[in-house]
């Protein structure tokens, strides 16, 4: 069996990408951010306070003839952009792209941040990465894919991102003729909850590969490529116009400037993202704001949307191992 659910870009930024995902007997539809950067499924819902649902989708368990309460559970999540959630849990089926997972956890939002509540592209998470990220309490709950994975063709799933543009998640098959390359394969490192590995060098438009061990992780839910500031810097001492701009955090550049791309090193091949995808978004008049910007030392790099956009990303559960094709 295999899944296969359209994704689409949240804004005119891709900020966010969203997958529609099916709750409950009968099917309550929910516009969902798929997040590979953690491993919480969890929804607005009829309990969340109502002055914070406004303008989001509600998954309302009473409603549904398959949600049973998990009694005692509750969690609470605190993401890298200070955002977060809490509530209680409860148990359906949950449909992504076709296929059905029934006794997934669902985790009902008692509470959300006000970045939640703005944020009305989403009406929650789907969090992909490994189970032991969970924040579930007392007992740590499966993750929809790792409930998914015994009963999927094969247990992959991947992430095609594009800018401004439909893509898809699929589960359980690779669709090849999504790539214009072949698919490289790297070990993950499991010991942090992420899809992590190691990149050991990149380049600058058509310059040569520096050394640079990069230990990073494949992360959906992270809008931009966020990369250590000794390759930043490197990265923008090639763009004329940049300055670091301390007012957005991060580097601006006039807009009409052509940027370099930028490559990384995937075990013995590159993936290249073209200047651009790094040419983010307009800030304001003629600057924009730079795709690629600092992992700000917090101990990790993020291969977010900005860098995924430029590849197929295979995310291999059975292997332990994370797959890249240029696309
Ligand atoms: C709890 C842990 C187990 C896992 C947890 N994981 C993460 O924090 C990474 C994870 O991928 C989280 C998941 C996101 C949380 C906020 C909502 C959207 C999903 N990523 C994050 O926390 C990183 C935040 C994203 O990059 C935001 C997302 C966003 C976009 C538009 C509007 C609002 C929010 N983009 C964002 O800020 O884009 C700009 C810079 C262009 C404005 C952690 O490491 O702490």
């Amino acid at each position: 069996q295999t899944g296969s659910a359209p994704n689409h870009p949240s804004d005119s930024e891709d900020d966010e990408y969203i997958t529609n995902v099916s709750i409950g007997t009968p099917a309550q539809v929910l516009p969902l951010d798929f997040d590979t950067g953690s491993s919480d499924l969890w929804v607005f819902s009829s309990e969340t306070p109502s002055s914070s649902a406004r303008g989001h989708t509600i998954y309302t368990p009473s409603k549904s003839s398959t949600s049973k309460k998990v009694s005692g559970a509750s969690w609470s999540i605190t993401y890298g952009d200070n955002s977060s959630s809490s509530g209680d849990v409860y148990t359906d089926t949950v449909s992504i792209g076709g296929f059905s997972v029934t006794g997934q956890a669902v985790e009902s939002a008692t509470k959300v941040s006000s970045q939640f509540v703005q944020d009305t592209s989403n009406s929650g998470l789907v969090g992909l990465a490994l189970d032991s990220g969970n924040t579930v309490k007392p007992t740590k709950q499966k993750t929809w894919f790792s409930n998914a994975s015994s009963h999927l063709a094969s247990p992959v799933f991947t992430a095609d991102l594009n800018h401004q543009a439909d893509g898809s998640y699929n589960f359980g098959f690779i669709d090849t003729s999504l790539a214009s390359g072949p698919i490289t394969y790297v070990p993950i490192s499991t010991g942090n909850g992420f899809w992590e590995f190691t990149s050991s060098s990149y380049a600058i438009g058509g310059g040569s590969s520096k050394k640079h061990s990069t230990d990073g992780i494949a992360d959906t839910g992270t809008t931009l490529l966020l990369l250590d500031d000794t390759i930043v810097d490197a990265y923008y001492n090639q763009v004329q116009s940049a300055q670091y701009d301390d007012s957005q955090e991060g580097y601006t550049f006039d807009c009409s400037e052509d940027l370099p791309s930028f490559s990384f090193a995937v075990g013995s091949s590159t993936i290249t993202v073209p200047g651009s995808l790094i040419n983010f978004a307009p800030v304001d008049g003629n600057t924009c704001f730079g795709g690629l910007q600092s992992d700000d030392g917090i101990g990790i790099s993020i291969f977010g949307d900005v860098a995924i956009k430029a590849a197929l990303v295979v995310f291999d559960l059975g292997n332990k191992r994370l797959g890249w094709a240029q696309k």
